[in-house]
């Protein structure tokens, strides 16, 4: 490895910001660009056998499964047009001036026209990079617009205990499947693509989102990122409170000097793909225990959700 990340100090971390910025360092030793180190697969290798155990070491990653379901759903919902001439969309904030009765109606006639249209959609294609165990690849499966969901796992374990679960299931038989590789081992293109807390866990993470561009569907084909920026807070809650105090995350599962600002994406995009993208929404999300995972609008602070849409 050409670098050696030490766990930066939050007194330091302003120091880091921009100066050094891991995000488009080049592996010069690994042979394959989207490989994963020895440390973090042996980190999650441990952790795979309780990975389904919702109150076990996974259990907010089992949490945070909810909000990013909403956020795919969500963004998803955005792109469809309405197709039924009969459905009513006000063009002005009707939930603001109509009788709460009367914005429900409109609002669930909406939804079900959304629903509708989805299940008509031409069925997607899903890649799920870094499945881990298969809590988001499953639940992806389930939805019915999505014909087949292929997850990608370097830590062996975790892929072995993501087949198993699978088959508990026979709503996702045939729409799950799950291999150990690198990704750019993977074949194909995708209408949909994952990569939910796994960027900060590789350490050339723009080879990544270059290897999931070129597996994009280019008429529109979504990618879906979750990850963490590189700050104080974050350091506070994901390792200081997440891992030492409240001891709800795996001890040394993050590493401050690997998390990516949601700003050093968007530049890296803009830098590699000027014009061929458009960033489709991004909400910062935070843990809050008696509540799960809530959404918020500061998304260069603490975990974020990304949808980037690729135009051509
Ligand atoms: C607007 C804004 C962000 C303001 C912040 C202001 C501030 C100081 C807020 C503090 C928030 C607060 C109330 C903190 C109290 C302590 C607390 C609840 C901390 C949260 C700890 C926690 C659950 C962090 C989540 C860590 C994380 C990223 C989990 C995902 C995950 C999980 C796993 C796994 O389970 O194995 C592995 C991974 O790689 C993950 O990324
Ligand atoms: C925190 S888990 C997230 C699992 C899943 N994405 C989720 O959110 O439920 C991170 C996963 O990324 C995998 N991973 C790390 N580096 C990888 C790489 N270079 N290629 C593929 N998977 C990788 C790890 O093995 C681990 O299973
Ligand atoms: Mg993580």
């Amino acid at each position: 490895m050409s670098l050696s990340f030490k766990l930066l100090k939050p007194t330091n971390v302003l120091s880091q910001l921009g100066v050094f910025s891991r995000f488009a360092v080049r592996m010069q030793t690994r042979c394959k660009s989207t490989d994963a180190s020895e440390d973090e697969v042996k980190h999650f290798q441990e952790l795979a056998p309780t990975w389904w155990d919702t109150d076990g070491s996974q259990r907010i990653l089992h949490k945070m499964n909810l909000a990013r379901l909403d956020f795919v759903q969500r963004t998803l919902r955005s792109q469809v047009k309405i197709q039924d001439p009969d459905v009513f969309v006000p063009g002005y904030n009707y939930k603001e001036f109509l009788p709460e009765y009367v914005s429900e109606n409109i609002q669930r006639e909406v939804q079900d026209s959304l629903e509708t249209s989805l299940g008509e959609r031409p069925e997607m294609r899903v890649l799920d990079v870094g499945c881990g165990g298969g809590i988001l690849s499953e639940s992806l499966a389930r939805l019915k617009w999505v014909k087949n969901v292929q997850g990608i796992d370097l830590t062996r374990e975790c892929i072995m205990v993501a087949k198993e679960h699978a088959k508990k299931d026979p709503i996702i038989e045939g729409k799950v499947n799950y291999e150990c590789k690198a990704l750019e081992d993977v074949t194909g293109q995708f209408d949909i693509i994952t990569c939910m807390e796994m960027l900060e866990h590789v350490d050339v993470p723009s080879e990544i989102l270059r290897h999931c561009w070129a597996r994009l569907n280019p008429d529109k084909g979504i990618l879906f990122l979750s990850t963490i920026n590189r700050d104080f807070i974050s350091w506070f809650t994901t390792i200081f409170m997440g891992e030492n105090v409240l001891k709800v995350v795996p001890k040394g599962t993050h590493h401050l000097g690997k998390y990516i600002n949601a700003k050093e994406i968007i530049a890296w995009f803009n830098e590699n793909y000027s014009g061929q993208f458009r960033l489709l929404d991004l909400k910062g999300t935070m843990y809050l225990p008696l509540q799960g995972w809530v959404e918020h609008d500061c998304s260069n602070i603490g975990n974020y959700f990304m949808a980037i849409q690729r135009l051509q």
